[in-house]
């Protein structure tokens, strides 16, 4: 029997486009289109179907859980956007997609954050397809929600920075939660897509006339004029509203509108603060969708379709506020903000009381699971069993299970003689680098980096081993630079992509910096750097130095040193004591070159110059 094409094809906006050209006409256009999809496709979309109608059966039959109870059982749902009965009956039915957003208004992600997130990854275990977006576009606005003042308006190289670090947190987020999965065994299925996008993608291309014609023109202004932020900011605050805040909810609506028209998502996650931000966009995705002229294109707007959000409750520090990145009370998600020990410490303090709600909410373990492990810390609280279990899922979700096992041993944890199962990661000496072990992303090197070759900039900045391999990476187009793809020019600000890196002159580098003082570099697919350009004079007064560094090399410093320790003690040394000095360090096989008449630098040499600092000690005193 032929295969039948499934609803979720026939709606596909791509094909329609196709068939609605042909419309009328010849059908070739139409065979064509509907040719270009293979038939293992279309059996796999099938089979996937297939598993949702059972799925939904078993459902009505109480042979599985329904996933809104899942979520309500676990504390997820706090308000609810939609009438709860129908949201049950579409989840049900449909394998309908959903999203959480996050601003990129700082340089890393928080704790709280985690929480709309981790309702989005169970609804994602379940099968349904998930997204999370990166607001690349609406951080240069900035929520107002709940806020008496603007923003602080952001320079391209904040947003940059924020955008970049957040890309590659929220990638190890997802890759840890795949991990989790397998751990738990739930199941894997193929048609719950999982996705990352930055809605500079659609909003940085929207016009204004698009803008006007599908939303502005049909959108009331009561129910935005009615919101609080709105009224408080008008009547109450000295600083008013900038129109941008005040059209914020119409652009979130907009990503709504944007995902539910290419992507299947129908529903919106958010903390407890979304609320008002969500009911609007539901409203913004359906009047866009109605405003839809051409009869061909517009979509199905039966119940089945309609969208709807839910918030989850908001995670508070111990006097009631919000933990974020305003409140100033945020635990990070970077290692260098919240080191993972301190991650660990956080949840290691938290109060019995609220262990169990926490392991509900911020695990992937089931509730038998939970409840065995409340019963077990309850025997004996002070050894914080469900504390170390607690601490220990949440920092496999953000830095992997190899990294949350060293916290835990730091921590002198004993898992009653069984430890963890954790996934193997590659060992630092293999050089592989994993989303979970990539090194230090955001880093400083002086202004004059920039007169350097690319080759060299990439050693520099730790992405070559030598200046020689990083020639080797460039030939091999192994290392990208944030820019517009395919061109010499720098990054379009809220976005975030890349273009391999060329043997250029030097001074193309500069075309690539944002902000005068920003470039982002990568190796491989998680090894990046953002380095923060700072003026040659405040690198100097720090005593940094960069790899490869003109003027610093091994031998150099050893001399400089020698010169110091004598001046210090009031005596000169000679032209031809220094020789001699060097050349007894070369018999000693110290790694410098004590007859090279340029005394030029030696790379390699840089890490063992603890060594040679050892054995000048012991030439010295052999020479006094
Ligand atoms: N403490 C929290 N508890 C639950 N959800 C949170 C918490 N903090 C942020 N969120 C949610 O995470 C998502 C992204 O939040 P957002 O980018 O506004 O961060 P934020 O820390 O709340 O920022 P700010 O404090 O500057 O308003 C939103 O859905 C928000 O409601
Ligand atoms: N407004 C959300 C972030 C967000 C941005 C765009 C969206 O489409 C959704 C959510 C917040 O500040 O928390």
């Amino acid at each position: 029997m032929a295969p039948r094409i499934p609803a979720s094809v026939r709606s596909f906006p791509r094909l329609a486009q196709q068939c609605a050209l042909c419309a009328g006409r010849s059908t070739t256009l139409h065979a064509q289109a509907t040719r270009q999809i293979a038939t293992s496709f279309l059996d796999k979309v099938a089979a996937g179907e297939q598993r949702w109608e059972e799925r939904a059966q078993k459902i009505s039959s109480g042979e599985i859980t329904h996933p809104w109870d899942i979520l309500n059982e676990r504390g997820y749902i706090k308000d609810v956007a939609g009438n709860p009965d129908r949201i049950r009956e579409i989840l049900r039915i449909k394998r309908v997609g959903g999203y959480v957003g996050v601003d990129p208004t700082a340089d890393s992600m928080h704790v709280g954050h985690l929480l709309p997130m981790m309702a989005l990854f169970w609804m994602w275990m379940q099968g349904y397809p998930a997204v999370l977006l990166l607001g690349g576009s609406t951080a240069r606005i900035g929520d107002p929600t709940d806020r008496m003042d603007s923003r602080k308006v952001l320079s391209n190289a904040e947003i940059g920075k924020n955008i970049t670090k957040i890309h590659y947190q929220l990638g190890r987020l997802w890759d840890n939660v795949v991990k989790l999965r397998e751990k738990y065994g739930y199941e894997d299925d193929w048609a719950a897509k999982r996705a990352l996008y930055n809605n500079n993608m659609w909003l940085g291309n929207l016009t204004l006339y698009d803008f006007s014609k599908r939303l502005a023109r049909n959108m009331r202004m009561g129910p935005l004029l009615s919101r609080d932020t709105v009224k408080r900011r008008l009547n109450e605050s000295e600083e008013g509203m900038s129109l941008g805040e005040f059209m914020y909810p119409l652009l979130q609506g907009w990503d709504f509108w944007h995902l539910h028209n290419k992507q299947n998502v129908q529903f919106q996650i958010g903390g407890s603060d979304q609320y008002g931000n969500i009911v609007s966009g539901i409203e913004v995705l359906k009047t866009v969708r109605e405003s839809e002229e051409a009869p061909h294109f517009k979509m199905d707007n039966s119940w089945q379709n309609e969208p709807f959000g839910f918030t989850v409750p908001l995670l508070t520090d111990s006097s009631g506020a919000k933990f974020g990145k305003s409140a100033g009370n945020a635990v990070w998600l970077d290692e260098f903000k919240t080191s993972p020990f301190e991650l660990y410490g956080y949840f290691m303090r938290r109060p019995d009381e609220d262990l169990e709600k926490l392991l509900k909410l911020f695990t992937f373990m089931p509730l038998k699971q939970i409840s065995q492990i409340m019963e077990e810390h309850m025997r004996e609280p002070s050894k914080r069993i469900a504390n170390h279990h607690l601490a220990f899922e949440v920092l496999s979700l953000v830095y992997g299970s190899q990294r949350a096992l060293q916290e835990a041993q730091q921590h002198q944890f004993r898992f009653g003689g069984e430890l963890p199962t954790i996934d193997k990661v590659p060992s630092d000496e293999s050089g592989i680098i994993t989303s979970n072990n990539a090194p230090r992303s955001d880093i400083q090197l002086p202004e004059s980096v920039m007169k350097l070759p690319p080759a060299k900039i990439l050693y520099a900045c730790g992405l070559a081993s030598s200046a020689s391999d990083g020639h080797r990476l460039l030939t091999k187009k192994g290392a990208y630079v944030a820019a517009q793809p395919g061109q010499r020019r720098g990054l379009v600000p809220g976005n975030l992509s890349w273009t391999p890196m060329e043997l250029w002159y030097p001074e193309d580098s500069l075309k690539f910096l944002i902000d005068n003082k920003l470039l982002i570099l990568r190796k491989g697919k998680h090894n990046v750097r953002i380095i923060e350009l700072v003026p040659d004079e405040e690198w100097k007064a720090s005593g940094k130095v960069y790899p490869g560094e003109p003027y610093t090399g091994t031998l150099r410093r050893v001399v400089k040193k020698l010169k110091e320790d004598y001046a210090a003690k009031g005596e000169e040394l000679s032209e031809a004591e220094i020789r001699r000095m060097l050349k007894e360090l070369k018999d000693a096989d110290a790694p410098t070159v004590a007859n090279n008449p340029n005394i030029e630098l030696l790379s390699k040499a840089e890490m063992r110059l603890k060594k040679t600092e050892e054995k000048v000690e012991k030439a010295k005193s052999r020479s006094s």
